[in-house]
């Protein structure tokens, strides 16, 4: 299927400005890009960003607009592929400057790619019972473990008696990341998340159902909210399966990457995510007197007296403990997974290999 995308581009000549930004920058062609190309011919083998992952294969969008490509496994939306025309499934994939990924239960895939080069991950609540830190803090250590940067959206704010105070306890959950509080619904809504969505910029949401996800990304579209709509592939059994568009570009000039993986994240292996938020925590358990200390009752500890002297809010301690142990447990179940795996293709090959010799003698 080819789509028009001309709209979104600069006319190919003189007729526009000289400083309009050219396809590939709107697409998210950046200098770490840039930098892993530079040695290539481009227009031999030109720059393509996948903006649909489906069964039968990918779509990539590149100057010259919408190309379809055979599948190519362990290449996820977002990413940037180095287009090889005359061979297509061995286009080079480039270095990502950022990956979501999780966990597939039950695939026996272990592991699932959702998304790639975001540069922004948008993690919306509402200023209501929707609000928890701790589920605040668990998709903060998701984009710290993706390497993407992380704003909190609080919406709903015009139904809130006290949406400051929201935003206090948000920022207590994140002292460096940006809170805005704000109503999805009013005009300027979209004009508040422009300084994440320039030109070539990536974003993506998280949230709970309901928290006004979708109110942010039409506002967001604009006119172009009709692209969001969803269309249709044959799976592998001729069904028709139908698929949402992944990659969007923005009126205001940046992409929207929206998956359904995305919003299904769960932390997995997130460990060093989890250490980057409650670095606090973390830099207090290495002042205590013993190393695998509990943080209960034993003598030297550093965690409790941060409580102790009220540096340290105890709930904060309960949640980094449920996050480890989440992730623990995750992690625990894949390396099982792993181990039987082995197991199971080491009695196949012995298998095999027996019958291979009693045939030989
Ligand atoms: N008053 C008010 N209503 C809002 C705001 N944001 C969203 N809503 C309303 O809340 C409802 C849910 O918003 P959605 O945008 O569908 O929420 P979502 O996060 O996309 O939900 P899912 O699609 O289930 O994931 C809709 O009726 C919106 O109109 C806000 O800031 N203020
Ligand atoms: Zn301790």
């Amino acid at each position: 299927m080819v789509r028009d995308y001309s709209r979104f581009f600069p006319p190919a000549d003189t007729g526009a400005p000289a400083r309009e930004p050219d396809a590939l920058q709107r697409l998210g062609w950046q200098a770490f890009f840039i930098r892993q190309a530079g040695h290539l011919d481009l227009a031999a083998t030109p720059p393509l960003r996948v903006s649909e992952v489906q069964r039968s294969g990918l779509t990539a969008l590149g100057a010259d607009g919408e190309i379809t490509l055979p599948p190519m496994p362990g290449v996820t939306v977002g990413d940037w592929l180095l287009h090889d025309r005359a061979r297509p499934a061995r286009s080079v994939l480039l270095d990502r400057r950022s990956l979501f990924r999780r966990r597939a239960a039950g695939t026996g895939r272990e592991e699932q790619l959702i998304a790639a080069n975001v540069d922004t991950l948008f993690i919306v609540s509402s200023c209501n019972n929707d609000f928890n830190p701790a589920r605040l803090e668990r998709y903060l250590a998701l984009a710290h473990e993706a390497g993407v940067e992380a704003a909190i959206l609080l919406t709903k704010a015009d139904a809130s008696e006290d949406p400051g105070g929201y935003a206090d306890r948000a920022k207590a959950v994140a002292r460096q990341v940006p809170v805005l509080t704000l109503n999805a619904l009013e005009p300027g809504a979209a004009a508040r998340l422009q300084g994440w969505c320039g030109t070539g910029q990536t974003v993506a949401f998280v949230g709970s159902s309901g928290v006004g996800k979708s109110t942010l990304v039409n506002a967001l579209m604009g006119a172009g909210a009709a692209q969001t709509g969803a269309i249709r592939e044959d799976d592998s059994r001729g069904r028709h399966t139908t698929t949402a568009r992944q990659l969007h570009l923005m009126p205001g000039g940046g992409l929207l990457l929206d998956t359904p993986g995305m919003r299904e994240l769960q932390l997995t292996d997130a460990a060093e995510g989890i250490a980057g938020v409650f670095a606090d925590i973390e830099a207090l358990a290495r002042q205590c007197r013993f190393r695998d200390c509990g943080h209960d009752s034993e003598p030297g500890c550093a965690v409790r007296a941060a409580v102790d002297r009220g540096a340290l809010e105890p709930g904060r301690i309960a949640r980094w403990r449920k996050l480890l142990a989440e992730d623990r447990f995750n992690s625990a179940a894949l390396h099982e997974r792993r181990a039987r795996d082995k197991a199971f293709g080491k009695m196949v090959r012995n298998a095999t290999g027996n019958k291979a010799k009693r045939r030989d003698g």
